[in-house]
Formats: structure tokens, sequence, C-alpha cells
């Protein structure tokens, strides 16, 4: 089957101009092997009716998509890395390989790519990805985007045959090439990029391209105003996109200033985990000694982020405007925490002071008690009238505890929303579905051992129940 006539191509980054990227060719890989195909996001873009031949030509060769660019854009970035700046970044196995409209909504999405080769960026280092470092990237796509985080989308995964050697994984390990869609690629490290190059002329293009293609309500007369509503928009994107991580009990792990994009979208999936149970100094990279990036420091984290894309407008806006502006990211946060909250809950706000209560008992009460964090939303989805199911379950003497008691009493103030479904045969389960490391090294253990992809398959399968039953309830 050819391409669908409902595919929007697009070339909008170029607009940018050469100062921007590096035009780059892909590999070529001994192997095609397609292990993932995320038909769900294909039709989101009208791309589903490709054969899988055509698929891998695409996302496997990268033979061009029909009105996209006729060759790979590698874009250039900088960033500051565990707090030290970084002048020698940029996609160094990765580029852009397209853009599309997304045609539910309009939006702009980039077919990034990750493992595609060589690059100027590259470094010393050899342009791929780990085959288990694909599968990571997907598994974490695909849970977040079912506990409604705003994240990128594991749009392929092809396994290209080639062996790798890496420090953390048992080498040598096999090699793929992802194709992440992603709305955006414009990250703070983007524009801190250009303040190093003493670049105001463009930081101000790449400033107004990002408001006009990605937040054009943002438009204003004077780039001053422009710069502060910017920044405004993208803290308050930022921090909805922090707090979703916290109600997925979910750690990045790699917090740079290259790793957040201006839309607020979640991306770049490596050493990423989530929580066996509420901890706050949970770390989920083997390198993060400090704990930098631990559960509970990812606010602050992407907080001090943002500081630094507001050092970027210094040249065009006032300090304290910019200061001002940076505000709006913690009631941002504090909001889409309460929020994210009630929706994991399938429960309507009862109003803020209740809901500020609600939130602070509930999270006192997962700190103290230690309940598995995945388990507590799965039992209590659809709030008390779940009583007597989650009750009976396997937590249920931490349920029967005191301590849960005002919990309990919140829990029974609070209306069901009209789309939670907690009749849903998901919630009927003995357990939730999780992604725990051990989750993840038994996925991977029959891959590695003997090829046998089925624990990956019926993952994704058990996400996507999880995902129909939170449905509406968690937006996407
Ligand atoms: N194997 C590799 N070959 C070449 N460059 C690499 C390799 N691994 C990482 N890099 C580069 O090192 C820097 C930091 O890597 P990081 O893992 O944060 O990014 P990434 O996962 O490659 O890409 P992205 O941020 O787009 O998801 C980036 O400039 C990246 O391109």
């Amino acid at each position: 089957m050819a391409l669908s006539s409902r595919f929007r191509p697009a070339q909008a980054h170029a607009a940018l101009g050469p100062e921007f990227y590096d035009l780059v060719v892909a590999a070529t890989f001994p192997k095609h092997v397609l292990r993932h195909r995320n038909q769900r996001w294909a039709r989101r873009v009208g791309l589903e009716t490709l054969s899988d031949e055509e698929w891998i030509a695409h996302f496997g060769r990268f033979e061009p998509l029909p009105g996209s660019f006729p060759q790979p854009l590698a874009l250039r970035y900088h960033g500051h890395q565990f707090r030290h700046y970084n002048p020698d970044l940029g996609d160094g196995r990765g580029f852009l390989f397209a853009q599309a409209h997304d045609l539910e909504d309009g939006r702009l999405l980039d077919f990034g790519t990750k493992g595609s080769g060589q690059t100027p960026w590259s470094r010393t280092a050899d342009g791929r990805l780990t085959l288990k470092g694909g599968v990571r990237e997907v598994l974490a796509t695909e849970m977040l985007e079912a506990l409604g985080v705003n994240t990128s989308k594991s749009f392929s995964l092809i396994e290209t045959g080639e062996d790798l050697v890496r420090g953390d994984e048992p080498s040598p390990t096999r090699s793929s090439v992802l194709v992440r869609l992603s709305h955006s690629h414009i990250r703070i490290g983007s524009f801190q990029r250009l303040r190093y190059l003493q670049q105001d002329d463009n930081i101000a293009r790449l400033l107004d391209y990002a408001i006009q293609t990605y937040m054009p309500d943002d438009w204003r007369e004077t780039l001053e105003e422009r710069a502060v509503v910017f920044l405004e928009d993208v803290c308050r994107r930022v921090g909805a996109m922090g707090s979703q991580w916290m109600l997925a009990g979910f750690v990045h792990g790699v917090l740079n200033s290259d790793n957040i994009n201006i839309t607020g979208e979640s991306f770049d999936y490596g050493p990423w985990r989530f929580l066996p149970v509420l901890d706050p100094r949970f770390t989920a990279a083997y390198f993060d000694e400090s704990g930098l990036y631990a559960y509970g420091a990812q606010p602050d984290s992407l907080l001090w982020n943002l500081t630094r894309l507001a050092e970027c407008l210094l040249p065009f806006a006032k300090q304290e405007a910019l200061e001002k502006a940076l505000d709006a990211f913690r009631p941002a946060f504090h909001e889409g925490f309460k929020s994210a909250l009630l929706r994991r809950l399938g429960l309507v706000s009862n109003g803020d002071a209740n809901d500020t209560e609600l939130t602070r008992a509930i999270w006192k009460f997962m700190l103290e008690s230690k309940i598995p964090f995945e388990r507590f939303f799965f039992d209590w989805h659809g709030g008390i009238a779940s009583r007597s199911r989650a009750e009976a379950g396997v937590a249920k003497a931490t349920y029967a505890s005191p301590e849960f008691a005002p919990v309990r009493t919140l829990l029974a103030s609070y209306a069901q929303a009209a789309d939670a479904n907690p009749a849903h045969a998901y919630f009927g389960q003995d357990a939730p579905c999780t992604m725990l490391v051990d989750d993840v090294e038994a996925i991977w253990a029959p891959i590695a051992e003997s090829d046998d992809w089925s624990k990956f398959h019926d993952k994704l399968k058990a996400i996507e129940l999880m995902a129909q039953a939170y449905g509406a309830a968690i937006s996407r």
C-alpha cells in the first residue's frame, strides 16, 4: 500500500536556516527487523497504510517521506549536564527525519531518530542505540502515555543487526534504530547554544519561530513582550509535565537542559525508573550519585533548567519581568499535581481547599505506609465506590490501619467523575500494570536469551488495557 492521502507533511524546521542544523546521511545497516510499529500514532499522521516493507524503507533506511525533508537535519544544541555546561552536544546519534501534522488536532509533529548513525556531533561515539535501549524507550513512552503524561511517542523500532559495545550492558549487545514522534525538538539547550555563541539575532529568530509554530496565542507586538510571555508559557507547560511525572511515579533520571522540550513534552528515556513505593530520594540513574535528579527533586530540577532558559532571554527583556515569568512554574506544578491526582482516582474536584487536603493526606499515607505506588491508584480508582474491592485486596491490612482512616473519610466526600470506570475489567485483575525495573528485565531476558518477544507484546497489550480503563479520565 502506498502513503495515504491524509498524510500532511511539513518542512517547517528548515525555515530556521542552516545555522541551526547540519544536513546528514543515515547509517547503512546490515539488517532491518521491524520490532515495533505504532499503528495508533501511524493513524494519527496518516501513515497506517504503509506496508511493513515501506515502513522499513522510511524508518529503517530513511528514504525521505514525500513532501518532507529531502535530507535529514542533525539539530544543533548545547546544554547543562548535571549542572555542568557542555558545548559539545547536538544530535550525535539522531536527526530530524521528517515533520507532519497530527490529523486530529493539527499540531506539528517531528519524526526524530535515535541510533541512526554518526553526525558532526557524535564526538568519539558510534551514533548507535542498543536494542535494549530502544525497547526501554518504547516501554516507557507507552506506559507514560497510558498514565496521562504528555510524552513523546515511540513510533518505530527496528533492529539493525550490528554488535555494539556498551559499559552498562553485557557486550556485544544488539543494535536498533528508533523513530520518535514529538511535538518539537526545540530544547532549552537549543537556546543556550545561541546564548553561548552570543548570537542574539538567532535567539530572537528561534523565539519567534517557536511561538509561531507551537504557541501562536503567545504572539505579541514587541520582542520584549514575546520573550516574557513565551517563558511564562514554557514554565506552565513544563510545570504541568512535571506534575504528571509525579502522579505516574516516574523518575526521568537525566534532567539535563538538553532534555527539556519547550513544548513541555517529556522525552529522552534513558535510565528512567518507576517508583516501587513513594520515596522522594529514589534515584533512577546509577551515575546520579548525589541524587540530583531523584524523584522528589524533579520539580526543582525543572525550575533550575527553566532559569537557564530565562537567562537566554535576558538580551530582550528585563530581569524582573523574566523572574516573574518563572514564577508561573510553581502554581502550574501544584495545580497540575492536584488535577493529575484526581484524574488518577477518577474523581471530580471538591474545591481547592479540599483537594489540597486530600492530596496531602494521600501523600502522607503513601509515604508512611510504603504501599506499592501503582497499587494505591489501582485500588482506589473510582474513589469510595471502590472500597469493597480495595479493602478485600492484597493491601487490606494496610487499609485497615488507623493511618488510612483520614484518607478514607476524605475519599468519601468526593464524587466520581462521569468518565471514571472502576468496573472496567482492568480493575478486576489481581494486580495493576507496572513497569518497575524487574518488569523491564523480565521482558528483556527472553529477548536476549532466545529472541522471544512474547513478554514484550504481552506488556504492550496490558498497557493498552490499562489505557482503556483510565480512558478519558486521564487526558491525553
Ligand atoms: N552512541 C552515541 N553516539 C553518538 N552520540 C551519542 C551517543 N550517545 C549519546 N550521544 C550524544 O550525547 C549527548 C547526550 O546523550 P543523551 O543520551 O542525552 O541523548 P540521546 O538519547 O542520544 O538523544 P535525545 O536527547 O534526542 O533523546 C547527545 O548529544 C547525544 O546525541
